[in-house]
């Protein structure tokens, strides 16, 4: 069994600790120094030192949204080069979106996925099984045996898609209620979004693209959070990008209703004034907004109407992106800058701390997801899942860094904040001192 012994960490930002692993698991956490000088309980003998004074340790992050693309589009992600990103960036799990090919609708293809995961061992893979038969919104996925397979899916999404009918949504979240499940919906009204190429404004107005009315985004929200009040179901919505989203999901809150909500990191910073550039790499889902939008999710997230950060990690080939803006794929790669970019819109302007950053990026999103071991707190008996961050690093996004397949990240060149040095997965380092296991 091997032993690693973290010095001096700011476990979740707080006091400076000694944090000891043994195989799996926390063995003891202390006052630096207690555990290396032999005090009582575990000893360090023969442990591997990390001295990490000056660093913050995290839970391993969780991501509830990501694209690993295997099946079927190897050429921009597999989930071996996905969970190496995953890795990198300090994730320790990931759910994995099902707009696969095939779709991750049957309960094979979830176990495939799952077992990849299990075989490469960078990060746990949870699939995210589809809603509906193809992500066609028309008829309910075989909800039951994904969730009754190995994979033991609970998490379901069309993501890419709306489910759009009203009554296949209530049906999902009658149907899921039986074993606790949860529906994430990408919130997108599909005729009120029909050739929309980015944010209706200001800018679309002035650049002659087809606007993306916030309203096709809440109207679909308003809905849902009614369905799942009506129901008595739970309902997460995906990567929302307006202030009037905000308001929504606040006051169904405020009603008790049960609904939980994801920001991207790239939400969270860009704004659709990007879009001018003409540079397809600011081409996502839901688009870029404005900076009202942008101020609005940062003070959600901050008073947890917004429960999470969701990266959306969503790789593309070059061919794929480096073409004219209305023939580009929707989406950016993640899972390698999202904690430094948090770090930026949120702890550098003092809107969360590192406590409210492991709650948003680790136990929150572990929670929704059920991803057993992983969101647990920093201390003895719990699995070793760990991210060790340098808060004080700076340096310039450098996309031929990635471990990623694809490198369509909107921060080339930019200087970011922090940086990943460890990232331990049961024990296991899976990034060390920067670098790939
Ligand atoms: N978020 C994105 O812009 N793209 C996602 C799916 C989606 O369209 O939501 C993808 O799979 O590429």
């Amino acid at each position: 069994m091997s032993k690693i012994l973290i010095r001096g960490a700011k476990v979740l930002g707080g006091e400076a600790q000694d944090v000891l692993i043994d195989g799996e698991t926390i063995a003891a956490t202390a006052r630096p120094g207690e555990i290396a000088l032999g005090g009582p309980g575990p000893s360090a003998e023969g442990a591997t030192v990390v001295e990490a004074e000056g660093r913050i340790l995290l839970p391993g992050l969780v991501d509830l949204h990501t694209h690993l693309r295997e099946p079927g589009r190897e050429d921009s992600e597999t989930v071996l080069t996905g969970t190496r990103a995953a890795a990198s960036g300090g994730y320790t799990a990931v759910f994995a979106m099902a707009n696969t090919f095939p779709v991750a609708d049957t309960a094979g293809v979830v176990e495939q996925v799952w077992r990849l995961g299990r075989e490469h061992g960078y990060c746990d893979v949870q699939p995210i099984g589809a809603v509906t038969v193809g992500l066609e919104g028309r008829k309910l996925a075989e909800l039951g045996a994904m969730h009754d397979s190995a994979a033991g899916v609970t998490v379901f999404s069309d993501d890419g898609k709306c489910v759009d009918d009203a009554v296949i949504m209530r049906r999902a979240l009658e149907y899921v209620k039986a074993f606790g499940g949860v529906i994430a919906q990408h919130a997108q009204e599909p005729r009120l979004t029909e050739g929309a190429q980015m944010n209706e404004g200001v800018v679309s107005a002035e650049l002659g693209l087809g606007g993306w009315p916030a309203v096709a985004e809440e109207s679909i929200i308003a809905r849902d959070v009614l369905l799942a009040e009506h129901v008595g179901s739970r309902v997460h919505i995906c990567h929302l990008s307006t202030a009037g989203s905000v308001e929504i999901v606040r006051w169904a809150k405020s009603r008790g209703i049960d609904v939980t909500a994801e920001v991207t990191p790239h939400h969270l910073l860009l704004t659709d004034e990007m879009v001018r550039t003409y540079n397809p790499v600011y081409k996502v889902n839901p688009p870029l907004r404005t900076e009202r939008d942008v101020m609005a999710l940062r003070e959600a997230l901050a008073d947890g109407t917004i429960d999470i950060v969701a990266t959306d990690h969503a790789p593309h080939p070059h061919e794929d992106k480096d073409c004219e803006w209305a023939a580009a794929a929707m989406g950016m790669v993640g899972l390698e800058t999202a904690l430094s970019v948090v770090q930026h819109t949120m702890v550098e302007t003092g809107l969360l701390d590192w406590a409210a950053v492991a709650d948003r990026m680790s136990f929150a999103p572990a929670r929704i997801g059920g991803a057993t071991g992983h969101g647990r707190p920093v201390s003895a008996g719990e699995p070793a899942n760990l991210t060790l961050v340098d808060p004080a690093y700076r340096g310039t996004v450098d996309p031929a860094d990635f471990a990623s397949r694809s490198r369509n990240t909107p921060y080339e060149g930019r200087e970011l904040p922090g940086r990943v040095t460890h990232t331990f997965l049961r024990g296991r380092a899976t990034l060390m001192d920067g670098k790939l296991a």
